[in-house]
């Protein structure tokens, strides 16, 4: 299959940079399928995006627990932000998930950053720095999501659309290959997925107008192997959901911009797509426009497309379904459950995409209604330029990209919710190539919000909440310590009990949360490390938090240690 995307060009490289070269050990080495299949065993590890291939964002780990958590202090702090003259601080969100191998953490910030971290101490072994050139289109910051690593290698996506596979031990660059066509809007935020002997990407640019697409590349040469379009070209199945005239496909978005989750058994990677373009104005594209807004099961040796759920068909409101898609057994039955922005939660049977439940996990959602057996009834959207709407959950959703979690001690999800609306006022736009192909501006209700963790059965019945007064956009961990871990974005990172809710600990980390903490261990000590750092695409989306401090630190909280003992 040859590659439909026109190479960007070589960006300039500044090469490893170190302020105190030290190779990392070669641990990176020893990581392979056989592993990162059975991550979850190797708990004092993080070896893949979410913990394990489920995305359960869950650790067997049990030291730091609802007993002992009052204890918990920072051990170490990475000052990302200043990683030297080229980048200085960050003004971008730091949204990575840290990986941690065997001591060595492997994390990746803004703007092509990525360094190798003593995961006990917190120094620097070595960084790379990937100059990404400035007038890349990105929709919403100039973020990254982590990194994936195996076989001596770390790989990870950078803005302007390269996927790179960087030397575990010293960081300097093995291979890059272009991921996406950076003029036409194409870019990369997402932490690339190992699966088998492969590395998998999806692109970003959904905003810009162009057609969403996953890639697999062989790990060790970065030969492609298959690449997997999330809109269907004409003839194809699914094509009959576009207008049969003209290129509304070709520009309809669908991007896969978040990190897959993988059943060995089925075979398939659980993809979650993006809005289709433009946003806000469905009348260039009629039809339910798959596979916009779906859960997509993909062959994960083919990258065919085997079955699709569409969350929201012909949507309007900028409602991606990217977010994680959790693995889960129940009564013997192989399940998925998926937050999506759309304010409902839906439960699919991952062996075939049927529909096992959908309820509403958010107050507010009044852009349409979805029964429990799937049946979508939406509101009108105003055809006139210039009308406003409002509506509910706004286009950040009633939860973001990031991430619930999923405990199997007390079988309950925890989300991170934000419960908030939005008016849009319908502005067409011709679509031109590299331009930001988006029908409405839009308002975000700054004075009428707020959030929560709330933690949800399989069947949709909540169990608990714990409030706070902004919306919930950080990711969520829990452990075998009956923790539930996640940030605010006025800074607060809690630990609250993951049983009833309870606020067990807090510690104020200095600047807002919009990413993922995890846990890991070195010498039998439990860590639990959060990136820190407030700015970029989610001060507008909170417009009361412009001006809040900005950061970009790597904080690794655990329990005293005995005086002298380091
Ligand atoms: O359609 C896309 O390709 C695309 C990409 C991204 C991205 O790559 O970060 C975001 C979005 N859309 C988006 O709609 C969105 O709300 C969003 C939030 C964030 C973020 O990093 O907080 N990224 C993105």
């Amino acid at each position: 299959m040859t590659l439909e995307y026109v190479d960007a060009g070589e960006a300039i490289d500044h090469g490893t940079l170190s302020a105190v070269p030290r190779n990392a050990p070669d641990v990176g080495f020893r990581v392979g399928y056989d592993r990162l299949l059975d991550a979850r065993s190797e708990s004092h590890n993080w070896l893949t995006y979410y913990g394990a291939y489920d995305g359960q964002r869950y650790s067997l780990l049990d030291q730091i627990n609802t007993e002992t958590v009052k204890g918990m202090g920072p051990a170490w702090i990475f000052q990302a932000g200043t990683a030297g003259m080229i980048a200085g601080a960050s003004t971008y969100a730091f949204e990575a998930t840290p990986l941690v191998v065997d001591g060595v953490m492997y994390v990746s910030g803004w703007d092509g950053w990525v360094w190798a971290l003593d995961a006990k101490t917190g120094d620097q072994m070595w960084r790379y720095k990937h100059a990404v050139p400035y007038d890349v289109s990105l929709c919403c910051g100039n973020v990254n999501r982590g990194v994936a690593v195996a076989k001596g290698k770390v790989f990870c996506v950078m803005p302007n659309a390269h996927l790179l596979a960087l030397d575990a031990v010293t960081g300097e660059r093995v291979w890059d290959k272009t991921i996406g066509d950076v003029r036409a809007g194409e870019s990369g935020t997402m932490a690339p997925l190992v699966v088998k002997d492969m590395v998998i990407t999806g692109s970003s640019g959904g905003e810009f107008g162009v057609r969403g697409h996953m890639d697999a590349f062989d790990l060790e040469s970065g030969q492609h192997r298959w690449r997997c379009y999330m809109v269907p070209k004409p003839g194809e199945p699914g094509s009959e959901t576009w207008p049969a005239d003209g290129e509304a496909w070709a520009r309809g978005g669908a991007n896969p911009w978040i990190t897959a989750t993988f059943d060995q058994d089925t075979n398939l990677l659980y993809v979650g797509t993006g809005n289709p373009a433009p946003d806000f104005d469905g009348a260039v594209r009629e039809g339910d426009n798959l596979y916009t807004d779906s859960i997509v099961a993909v062959d994960v040796d083919q990258g065919t497309i085997q079955w699709h759920y569409q969350c929201t068909p012909h949507d309007v409101w900028d409602y991606d379904s990217t977010m994680e898609n959790i693995l889960f057994d129940q009564g013997g039955r192989k399940m998925l459950g998926h937050f999506d922005k759309n304010g409902y939660f839906f439960v699919l049977d991952r062996t075939n995409g049927e529909l096992v439940s959908v309820t509403p996990y958010v107050d507010r959602i009044d852009w349409g209604t979805i029964t429990r057996d799937g049946k979508v009834t939406p509101r009108k959207y105003p055809d006139a330029e210039g009308e406003p709407v409002h509506f509910y959950p706004g286009p950040a959703g009633a939860k973001e990209w990031t991430h619930a979690a999923y405990n199997p001690d007390t079988e309950l999800f925890y989300v991170p919710v934000q419960d908030v609306g939005a008016t849009a006022t319908r502005r067409r736009r011709e679509f031109r190539e590299g331009i930001p192909y988006w029908g409405a501006g839009v308002q975000v209700d700054a004075d009428d919000m707020t959030g929560s963790i709330s933690a949800f059965d399989s069947e949709g019945n909540e169990k608990w909440r714990w409030r706070n007064t902004l919306p919930m956009c950080s990711s969520v961990l829990t452990t075998a310590g009956n923790l539930v871990f996640a940030g605010t974005p006025s800074g607060e990172f809690v630990a609250l009990d993951a049983r009833n809710g309870e606020k067990l600990w807090q510690f104020q980390c200095g600047s807002g949360h919009h990413g993922s903490p995890m846990t890991y261990s070195v010498d039998g000590r439990q860590y639990v490390a959060v990136p820190v750092g407030w700015g970029g695409w989610i001060e507008g989306f909170l417009p009361g938090m412009l001006g809040a401090g900005h950061g970009s630190a790597l904080i690794a909280f655990a329990l005293p240690e005995e005086p002298g003992t380091r």
